[in-house]
């Protein structure tokens, strides 16, 4: 059964013509920032204890822009998220949705349609199917078409006649995905929204995502502690720490910024030797007479070069690691990943 719909493929984030496009470096007009905040603070109380959530965070969205905004739990992500959409109050600081201030309200009804959320812990209605609670958001935009279209986007067509409370995790997912889709919405704010799907749900959610910028140039936000995935569709990605972002700029850009070595690793036969400290490598055992190399190296090429040289024929099975998002999140904020559903 196809879930979501049949776009094409998310492109990978490295596609330079798509970072060119939406190099956060540049400076836009105005008019094509969707969203941009500055100096924005949150405090919470509780009890007797304040817990600064925020810290002052400066961020903008452009136009068709994917946004990832990572960080270890905690970090103040849903808070960031929610100042951003305009249903929490920072305390302090600016923010702008859509060229409306999110502190005044009736600038924001003005703009709300044209926003898509699907908050993180979606408290959807339980008693309520997914096509009758479909039908209740249609009617905010005044048309029930879309109704089925959603439900067919999002491949929930053989559970939307079930309450809620008897879909999955993910099927509940798929359902706050397409409520949030319902408006056909410019801006799409998603919270964690692929932490329940399976990995072939999950690209599909990309698709209608990509589908979506490609009719209406619509930018998306979402939180994710899935990094692979961040690398891999966001065009930005900002890394959230303890109330502050402590790392900003497309993945790319930031692997290269932050780990100038590669890691590498081949097959020797047992026998052959080689300076292991000379080469700041490591070797194991790998069965059949042969024993596994690791290195890290600031000079790739030239490393193979000396290698080929060196061992010929007996060095196999050679790889280059490109190091990943998931390391560099590791890097910066200490925390190990925690294991999601897939
Ligand atoms: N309503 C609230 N009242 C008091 N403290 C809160 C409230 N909401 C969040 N916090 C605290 O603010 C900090 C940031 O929370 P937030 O939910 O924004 O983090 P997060 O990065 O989204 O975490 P996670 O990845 O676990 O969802 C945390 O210390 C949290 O305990």
């Amino acid at each position: 059964m196809p879930v979501f719909s049949k776009h094409r493929l998310p492109r990978d984030a490295g596609d330079s013509r798509r970072g060119a496009a939406l190099d956060p470096a540049q400076s836009r007009p105005l008019t094509d920032l969707r969203v941009a905040a500055t100096g924005v603070r949150k405090t919470y109380k509780s009890g007797d204890r304040e817990i600064r959530a925020l810290k002052g965070i400066d961020l903008h969205v452009a136009k068709g822009e994917f946004l990832g905004v990572l960080g270890p739990n905690g970090a103040g992500k849903t808070t960031l998220i929610e100042c951003l959409e305009g249903i929490r109050s920072p305390d302090d600081g600016d923010v702008r949705i859509l060229g409306a201030d999110a502190a005044d309200a009736r600038e924001m009804k003005a703009v709300r349609g044209r926003m898509g959320i699907a908050l993180q812990h979606s408290t959807l209605p339980p008693r309520l199917t997914a096509r009758e609670l479909l039908g209740l958001q249609a009617r905010l935009y005044a048309s029930d078409v879309r109704v089925d279209r959603m439900i067919d986007l999002v491949g929930i067509g053989d559970k939307a006649d079930q309450r809620i409370e008897h879909l999955s995790g993910g099927q509940q997912q798929r359902v706050a995905v397409a409520m949030a889709l319902m408006g056909d919405p410019e801006l799409l704010f998603l919270d964690e929204p692929t932490s329940q799907l399976d990995p072939h749900a999950r690209l599909a959610l990309w698709e209608v995502l990509y589908a979506q910028r490609d009719r209406r140039e619509a930018s998306v936000i979402i939180t994710t502690h899935q990094m692979e995935e961040a690398q891999r569709i966001c065009d930005r990605v900002v890394i959230v720490d303890q109330g502050r972002i402590i790392a900003e700029g497309r993945p790319k850009d930031l692997l290269r910024q932050h780990f100038t070595a590669r890691s590498m690793t081949f097959l020797l036969p047992m026998a052959a030797t080689l300076d292991l400290r000379a080469l700041n490598a490591r070797s194991a055992p790998a069965g059949n007479g042969l024993k596994r190399v690791t290195l890290r190296t600031e000079r790739p090429s030239a490393t193979l070069v000396e290698l080929g040289q060196t061992f010929g024929d007996q060095l196999s099975d050679l790889s280059v690691e490109d190091p990943t998002l998931e390391e560099l999140f590791v890097k910066l904020t200490g925390t190990p990943l925690e294991g999601e559903a897939a």
